[in-house]
């Protein structure tokens, strides 16, 4: 169970917080000053600190400072007050994972918990067993990275990380293209950093989420009072970002108005937040992602062909999973030793049926997909070795496509019947009937279904869901399918 230290001196915040990590499955320990959370810290490893900005004998800076230097491998995420947001980008900049600010909000909490909480294991995984992922010193020196990168061996893989090697000492920007889950935003952070920004802000946005109202104070902040429900100062994205890299996922969904700020932004190199006149600055590097052709969309008139050639002065096209043979299992492998690590299992292989289950099937999800998979059956295993028993069916039970008129396996060709599911095997019943979990296992279910149904696209899974993108991304982190 994950140990948590929360450090606020105002009590009814620390209790709140406390109980509800504490149904959430952590483990958490309370501490209402500094002094005492030293105290803590001194008598038990945590693999997380919340500090509230505020205390009465120190503050989250230096609580932060003290963290680092004595405890390097505790998270620290701090909570801020409002008016805090501007010192809470430096001491993110000073080794903090994130910052939370009151008021606060579940899902916002449970979310960056996790992401920091995933963060720490892929650090200490990475400092114990660097091949075949990416060196243990390269993964430290960004700590933004919320995950080790696995370099995979297949041809598609070795084109792809020669191509970020290329891309990513320049200044250019990037457009990435690749099916949902295919790895776009590792390919970014492995841009950024392979490149001389590394020890500066990684800060992804998903444009996706944004509503029309939100973009432009999320791009570029506002003033406290600049309007209705500003009240506080806002640091935008750019800001955030400066002398570092901005990564802008499914970019394809920003509105034509905020294009055109964004293209402003970007050509001038300067940003004001809203309500503000001076001028900032810029030194970002911008690297966009998209699962849809942008020139599509700039026949289509959804996108300005502007704006696409500021951001096209590199393109890189991401195989999808199932065009990169060897990668699958380099990537099953990887994802059971964090699935062990997280849950405290040992399991220590996949069974042959289940690595040629694995090798066949389409992966309309890509890696993350498959990361899920592997979580999960790494979660139901009894024993040492994962079976095929552990696979969703829709899985276990793909077939290779064949000819119509043959039983040749032709994979990828438009003519394949895939077979249809067998029926339930008894033991997936029995493991079914976890009352205990059976809303979440119900929610869970109703995502990953729909989500398959439309080949991962957030966007219509969103729609057919009825609830907002940002709530799908939030449920999608929440119960690690993000
Ligand atoms: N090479 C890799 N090594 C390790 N993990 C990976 C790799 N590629 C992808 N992943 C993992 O797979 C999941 C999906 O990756 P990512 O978020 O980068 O995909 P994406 O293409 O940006 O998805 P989306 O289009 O939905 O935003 C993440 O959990 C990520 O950590």
């Amino acid at each position: 169970m994950k140990k948590i230290l929360i450090i606020d001196d105002e009590v009814n915040v620390a209790v709140l917080l406390s109980k509800f990590l504490t149904r959430n499955g952590f483990n958490v320990t309370t501490a209402s000053s500094g002094s005492s959370g030293i105290e803590h810290l001194k008598n038990e490893e945590f693999d997380l600190v919340l500090c509230d900005y505020r205390l009465e004998d120190t503050d989250g800076r230096e609580m932060l400072r003290l963290i680092k230097t004595e405890y390097p491998t505790t998270g620290v995420i701090i909570i801020t007050g409002y008016s805090d947001i501007k010192m809470a980008v430096e001491l993110i900049k000073m080794g903090a994972y994130d910052y939370i600010s009151k008021p606060l909000y579940p899902d916002e909490i449970l979310n960056t918990i996790t992401k920091a909480i995933e963060t720490r294991q892929a650090l200490m995984e990475a400092a114990d067993a660097p091949a075949p992922v990416a060196s243990a010193k390269a993964i430290k020196k960004q700590a933004v990275s919320s995950n080790d990168v696995v370099v995979g061996t297949s041809r598609a893989s070795k084109e792809l990380f020669r191509q970020i090697e290329l891309v990513a000492p320049t200044n250019y920007s990037v457009i990435i293209l690749g099916e949902s889950g295919a790895g776009k935003e590792e390919v970014a952070k492995s841009i950024h950093m392979h490149s001389h920004r590394s020890s500066q802000p990684f800060i992804a946005m998903d444009c996706g989420s944004l509503t029309k109202e939100l973009a432009a104070s999320e791009f570029f902040g506002h003033e406290k009072g600049s309007f209705t429900g500003a009240f506080a100062t806002k640091i935008g994205h750019f800001e955030m970002a400066n002398g570092g890299t901005l990564f802008l996922d499914e970019v394809g969904n920003l509105s034509y108005e905020i294009q055109a700020a964004l293209l402003r932004t970007v050509q001038e190199r300067k940003v004001k937040r809203i309500g503000s006149t001076k001028e900032i600055d810029l030194d970002v590097r911008i690297i966009v992602a998209t699962n849809e052709n942008l020139v599509d969309a700039i026949n289509k008139g959804r996108f300005r062909e502007d704006l696409y050639h500021r951001f096209n002065e590199f393109g890189i096209y991401l195989p999808p999973l199932r065009e990169r043979g060897a990668d699958i299992m380099l990537l099953a492998e990887h994802f059971l030793r964090l699935a062990n690590q997280e849950l405290g299992r040992n399991v220590t292989q996949f069974s042959a049926e289940v690595i040629e289950c694995f090798m066949n099937y389409r992966w309309p999800g890509n890696v993350r997909e498959l990361k899920n998979i592997v979580r999960r059956a790494t979660l139901i295993s009894e024993g040492s070795e994962i079976s095929i028993k552990s696979l969703p069916l829709e899985i276990s039970n793909y077939k290779l496509p064949v000819f119509d008129h043959g039983n040749q396996s032709n994979y990828g060709q438009s003519s394949f019947q895939q077979q249809q599911p067998q029926q339930d095997r008894p033991e997936q019943k029995e493991q079914r009937h976890d009352l205990k979990n059976a809303a979440l296992e119900a929610e869970y279910e109703t995502i990953l279904r729909v989500l398959r149904e439309v080949n991962f696209n957030k966007t219509k899974a969103a729609e057919i869901l009825k609830i907002d993108r940002k709530t799908l991304y939030n449920k999608m982190k929440a119960i690690n399918l993000k």
